[in-house]
């Protein structure tokens, strides 16, 4: 990228060279990745490059965008670079101690706001927990959109809760979202009972781990992404803690990969306190969260 005096670096001709490279390297989304970025450096909307092709960034600007393409270039998630991802319409601050919310997750909030919905619950709060929280988009988002919820958000990692704390101020729902440091249940004392109970656990397996994206391999914490050598440990036990901590009627929201989607369905059915286990799919037609009643 460097300068000649005929053709000036205007932000049409940054995005194009940008994208190139980002496709070189093998972005899915290169061009997306450029627009991202470079409304970073200028401090933008994404939307507004588009009435800006022709202007030329600042000498600081494109210093800044340089380095945050050097580093995508290296494999560092564009989220990561700029310092949050959008989910649900909200802004989650992210870094490398918290898996940065993905699309597919949308589908269980969507789930539970439905289940929500449905309890008409009127004389106490909808009591929910969303475990392995990470970022807190799950409870948070949770929070933004039902009236009378009390969630217990847990994480069994300090630095994820430290995060997710931090979007949870930002998002202005402190009064409703409660942070456990807690391995699955252990040490949630009060409620002893949620009406739902959502969770997005790991569930990558040893070998599926090494095979991912080096981008997220290598840049996303192992430990909310790999849950031992079929990527069922964390969901097994969960399956087996939930019920207890569940009320009658209550639901179980869990995504899943849709590589493991029978094993869960063959657990489920030999749980006896889990009942009418429906799947929902991802955009596309994968079987991605299973949503199940306390019976
Ligand atoms: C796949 S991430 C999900 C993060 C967030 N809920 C989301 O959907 O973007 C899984 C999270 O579960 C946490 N976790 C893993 N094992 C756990 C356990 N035994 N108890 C509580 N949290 C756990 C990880 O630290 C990580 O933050």
């Amino acid at each position: 990228m460097s300068d000649t005096k005929e053709e000036p670096w205007t932000v049409l001709r940054l995005l194009e060279w940008t994208t190139n490279f980002f496709k070189s390297r093998g972005s899915e989304s290169p061009r997306l990745d450029a627009e991202v970025l470079l409304a970073h450096a200028r401090d933008c909307a994404r939307i507004e490059l588009y009435t800006a092709f022709s202007e030329v960034p600042t000498e600081e600007q494109r210093v800044a965008f340089r380095e945050m393409i050097r580093r995508r270039g290296e494999g560092t998630p564009v989220a990561q670079l700029v310092g949050y991802r959008e989910f649900y319409s909200l802004r989650f601050r992210v870094d490398e101690n918290v898996l940065i919310p993905r699309p597919e997750t949308e589908h269980l909030v969507i789930e539970a706001l439905d289940v929500a919905k449905a309890m008409k619950i009127s004389d106490r709060p909808i009591r929910i927990a969303d475990v392995g929280t990470g970022s807190g988009a799950i409870a948070i988002t949770l929070a933004k959109n039902i009236k009378n919820a009390e969630i217990t958000a847990i994480d069994l990692s300090e630095p994820a809760l430290k995060i997710a704390t931090w979007n949870a101020e930002q998002l202005d729902v402190t009064d409703t979202v409660r942070f456990v440091h807690s391995d699955l249940f252990e040490s949630v004392g009060e409620p002893s009972t949620f009406d739902i109970i959502c969770s997005n656990p790991p569930y990558v397996s040893e070998s599926e781990y090494e095979q991912l994206d080096p981008t997220v391999r290598d840049h996303e914490p192992r430990e909310a992404l790999v849950a031992g050598i079929d990527g069922m440990d964390v969901i097994k036990r969960l399956l087996e803690t939930a019920p207890e901590r569940l009320e009658v009627g209550g639901r179980l929201i869990i995504e899943i990969s849709p590589m493991i989607a029978e094993l869960c369905e063959e657990l489920v059915e030999v749980t006896p306190a889990l009942g009418d286990l429906r799947f929902i799919k991802d955009l596309s037609g994968q079987r991605r969260i299973i949503s199940m009643a306390r019976v």
